[in-house]
């Protein structure tokens, strides 16, 4: 393991059942973990753990050589790119939607030039102008604009919870075949069969119940 790398250890949100296997993995860039199982079975809270939003019952998580705490949080923070079930907006357009971390001074990296934005848009075949209206849009279209925000974002984490429950099949293999090109540790919440399938490693939290 390298020091970029991202090490769980005996993680539990205590939202999953007493027994229950507790998550275990060594991620490094480029490697995508996938936790699955059956509904209620405490998939998204294990998530909301890993994004810091929920405190762990039990267990770890390290990054960069240390462990992430209530102090070195914000500093985590920073490192996710988070994309939680419902896609969050936080805009009226999609030009709004895609600015918001700059317009909450949430990052420091450059505001991306329009042309960025509207390559990022291609990518995830949004064909639609920058001034577009987020009412407008269907539900797969705001998860791919959550997603083309997550790329302007350009984090070393994604954390996402159900990525394609909006999508088609084509949209779907268009993401994994845009994760696949990324230098990102991934870690996502699924129960389609075809992006579990993508994963580089499975957690089934259903095994052991
Ligand atoms: N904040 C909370 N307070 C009380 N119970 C909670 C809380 N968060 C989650 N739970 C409970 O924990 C259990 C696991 O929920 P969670 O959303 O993590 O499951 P899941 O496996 O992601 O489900 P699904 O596949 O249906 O989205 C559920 O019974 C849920 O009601």
């Amino acid at each position: 393991m390298t020091a970029d790398s991202l090490i769980i250890t005996t993680l539990r949100s205590g939202y999953e059942s007493q027994s229950s296997t507790a998550l275990d993995a060594s991620l490094a860039r480029g490697e995508h973990l996938v936790i699955h199982g059956p509904s209620g079975c405490g998939k998204s809270s294990l998530l909301k753990v890993i994004c810091g939003l929920l405190p762990p019952s039990k267990g770890s998580i390290e990054w960069e050589a240390g462990k992430v705490t209530v102090e070195s949080l914000p500093r985590w923070r920073n490192q996710i790119n988070y994309l939680p079930q419902e896609a969050v907006m936080g805009g009226e357009t999609i030009e709004e939607v895609l600015m918001l971390p700059w317009s909450m001074q949430a990052t420091s990296l450059a505001k991306p030039e329009t042309v960025t934005c509207q390559n990022v848009l291609q990518a995830l075949s949004l064909e639609h102008s920058l001034n577009t209206e987020i009412t407008s849009l269907s539900g797969g279209e705001k998860q791919r604009l959550a997603f083309a925000r997550a790329l302007l974002l350009d984090r070393p984490i994604w954390l996402m919870d159900e990525p394609t429950s909006a999508l088609d099949g084509n949209s779907r293999d268009c993401l994994i075949s845009l994760l696949n090109t990324k230098d990102i540790i991934a870690v996502s919440v699924s129960h389609d069969p075809i992006w579990i399938a993508a994963a580089d490693i499975e957690f089934d939290m259903g095994a052991s119940l």
